[in-house]
């Protein structure tokens, strides 16, 4: 939140966008009046018979202008209202515009998809480019997997994780510096094996460093050296008083924590100092460990990361996160690392813990090396739907995070998004919009505005999501599906913190305004959203508690901090949806580890639905392994260019080559570009590689190596 003139700020903004137009059909957007209310809501009764032309394609069903009276919203409102009580989710449709008429033709295909997610959750074969299930549902309810055997390994897995977490926190296992316990976690991952365990941290870790055993234990017995002399008859006072030394700490949360579970119980100041004693013991397992991350190949940032760890590398569990377990990214990082750790006189095995499938390349590793442990994944749950496996769970174990909090929010989503009535199912809904919003053909991005900064990245873990999911070229018929269709393209605005929406769509769209002014006041703000390029609907993350429960307070009279941020995001909504923008609100009563379990789950399941209602394969990724090849051909050819390089160079005289023979004796004459983007790369990092004349004009490039070692070139 950097804005200065109090004016609170989305906490980041990811937009999906289309590249292609869509059919002309589509966008007709013809002026009707909607049917009344009652109408709307009937026809959303799945019971209801459907009162659309069955025959009309749901492409052709017209777009009217939206229902603008508010008497009339406000009925479309509560009509559409959907709730899960239990965990406190809200889910607000009526700020897109679908009819009645879309309702019914969607119905059908909507009852299609619910078939096929029942059979995928039966165990069908859902990716058959891979010939594998999707399970990942199995995994917060272990009853649901096909087999018995499939069940033990969820539930074993999760024992493992959940002991193997505590041993690490309760210093049982603990690495071979002096140190004496883990104090970081290093995660090594990419893609799915990163952005959820990334997400969740943010969202749901201690704000508070981890504590250090030491400087407790010293506080404590101070404490309790004097506490024979405490005046304090009454738990409350103790715990008061208690609560009070603890939090000069600066540890809040653990302690309210350790404090909430011992409260109630005590009567006598002797008992109360024996629990004190037990609770010592029990405040141990509350020591956490902090994370970070190394989620790409870039050296600078891993450098960076390793540097952060200073001295406390010695004290670094390091996770290396890759269901294939053959990642460049991510093998580079665990290198890299393994790199450090030699530098620093460590051993790496003692303090690497790797989650993968079986048998992969860095399970074999792992095993070889003996690192200190091993976690499955499993070849049922996708990379990007795996924050609920191992992948997502061992991490935020390690941060002191709730994870069955986690399963069980999103089973009891999962149960939700499983009904067949499409009003009581949130991810049938949220489908729906989608399918609505952009034309059923990825007409329009997604921006996805969390209003919390915990849940800033929320919308980078469903760009990975919804992109890889969705972004399909062939339909489940092999059909080449309408221009890019389904593929909603990110706008990544995370790299500002400030996460500002309006910085996007200024950049973006909004050219006639200067950035400053959008952040000067709310009223230019709104002015700019509301009259800038329609192509876009927006999803509100909204978060109905502003600060736990006793530590808000009024900056002015009647009005809190978080009173704004509930303003702002109010405003834009109404703002918006005046000038036709179309928007969806997901509303959580407080960040928890349920809350965010359930988030995940609703989404999983929409993306589910959404391309069971587009025809396409949610669970494989083509574009993603055709990238991968496209990276390895580049380091291949570079290799060839070195070779021919070291042929020319190590003559005498030496035989300076241009850009034109390089290709040539590489024999891919096409390629020349390829090849100049590539030695200047290696020349601008000091490489064994000489180019002499103008990086501006490639034609006057001449190259040849300063040493002719190609194997060493080459290692
Ligand atoms: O877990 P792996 O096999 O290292 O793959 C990492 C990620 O890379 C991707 O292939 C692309 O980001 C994802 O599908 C996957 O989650």
């Amino acid at each position: 939140m950097a804005s200065i003139s109090g004016v609170c700020s989305p906490s980041s903004a990811v937009r999906l966008r289309r590249s292609l137009p869509v059919p002309y059909s589509v966008h007709l957007r013809h002026i009707r009046p909607l049917r009344s209310v009652a109408d709307l809501h009937r026809s959303s009764s799945a019971s209801s018979a459907p009162s659309a032309d069955a025959s009309l394609p749901v492409e052709k069903v017209e777009k009217r202008s939206i229902e603008k009276n508010p008497i009339n919203l406000w009925h479309r409102y509560v009509d559409w209202l959907y709730q899960h009580k239990e965990l406190g989710l809200f889910l607000d449709v009526s700020r897109i515009g679908f009819t009645d008429e879309f309702f019914d033709l969607m119905e059908p295909r909507l009852q299609k998809a619910f078939v096929a997610m029942q059979d995928l959750e039966k165990g069908a074969i859902a990716n058959p480019d891979e010939g594998r299930m999707v399970g990942h549902y199995w995994l917060r309810n272990s009853k649901l997997a096909p087999t018995s055997f499939l069940r033990l390994q969820i539930e074993n897995t999760l024992d493992s994780i959940c002991k193997f977490a505590n041993d690490v926190i309760s210093a049982k296992i603990k690495p071979p510096s002096p140190a004496g316990r883990f104090t970081q976690v290093l995660s090594v991952g990419i893609g799915g094996s990163a952005l959820g365990p990334q997400f969740v941290a943010e969202a749901l870790a201690p704000d508070n460093p981890p504590l250090k055993i030491v400087e407790l234990k010293k506080t404590l017995a101070l404490f309790l050296d004097s506490a024979s002399h405490f005046p304090l008859h009454s738990s409350g006072r103790w715990l008061m008083a208690l609560r009070k030394m603890l939090t000069s700490l600066a540890y809040i949360r653990c302690i309210n924590v350790v404090c909430m579970s011992i409260s109630g119980k005590m009567t006598s100041f002797a008992w109360q100092a024996t629990r004190f004693k037990s609770m010592y013991f029990n405040f141990c397992f509350f020591v956490v460990c902090q994370i970070r991350f190394i989620d790409n190949t870039d050296p600078a940032g891993i450098d960076h990361q390793i540097a952060q760890l200073g001295p406390e590398l010695a004290s670094t569990l390091v996770i290396v996160i890759s269901k294939s377990g053959g990642t460049p990214e991510t093998r580079n990082g665990l290198l890299e690392v393994q790199k450090a750790f030699r530098e620093a006189g460590l051993d790496f095995s003692k303090q690497g813990v790797a989650i993968t499938q079986e048998n992969s390349l860095l399970d074999n590793t792992a095993k070889i090396e003996g690192w200190l442990a091993r976690f499955p994944m499993f070849d049922w749950v996708g990379g990007r739907t795996s924050e609920l496996s191992a992948v997502g769970l061992l991490p935020a174990a390690l941060q002191g995070i709730d994870i069955k909090e986690m399963l069980a929010g999103a089973s009891l989503m999962d149960e939700a998004t499983r009904l067949s009535v499409v009003k009581n199912n949130p991810a049938a809904l949220l489908a729906l919009c989608w399918y609505w919003a952009s034309d059923g053909v990825g007409s329009k991005d997604m921006v996805v505005l969390p209003y919390k900064d915990s849940l800033l990245l929320f919308s980078r873990y469903l760009q990975q999501l919804v992109m890889e999911s969705l972004g399909k070229e062939f339909d489940l018929n092999g059909n080449r599906v309408c221009s890019i269709s389904f593929g909603w393209f990110l706008y990544d605005s995370s790299a500002s913190q400030l996460a500002y929406l309006e910085h996007e769509l200024l950049i973006k769209d909004f050219q006639c305004m200067e950035i400053k002014e959008a952040r000067t006041s709310m009223r230019e703000y709104i002015q700019q959203l509301r009259e800038g390029v329609h192509n876009f609907f927006v999803t509100f993350i909204e978060v109905l508690r502003d600060r736990p429960p006793g530590h808000d307070w009024e900056l002015e009279p009647g009005v809190t901090c978080g009173d704004y941020l509930f303003g702002m995001l109010q405003g834009t909504r109404s703002a918006l949806y005046a000038n036709d923008r179309e928007s969806i609100t997901v509303t959580v009563q407080e960040v928890t580890p349920r809350s965010v379990g359930a988030l995940i789950a609703l989404y999983e399941r929409a993306v589910g639905i959404y391309a069971q209602l587009v025809n396409i394969n949610a669970y494989h990724q083509p574009g993603v392994e055709a990238g991968k090849k496209a990276a390895g051909e580049v380091l291949a050819l570079q290799k060839r260019i070195l070779t021919v390089l070291s042929e020319a160079s190590c003559k005498l005289p030496v035989e300076p080559l241009s850009l034109e023979e390089i290709a040539e004796r590489c024999h891919v004459p096409e390629q020349i570009e390829m090849i100049y983007k590539i030695i200047a790369h290696m020349a601008a990092n000091d490489r064994a590689l000489i180019a002499e004349g103008s990086c501006g004009s490639p034609r006057s490039i001449k190259v040849y190596l300063g040493e002719c070692n190609i194997d060493e070139l080459l290692a």
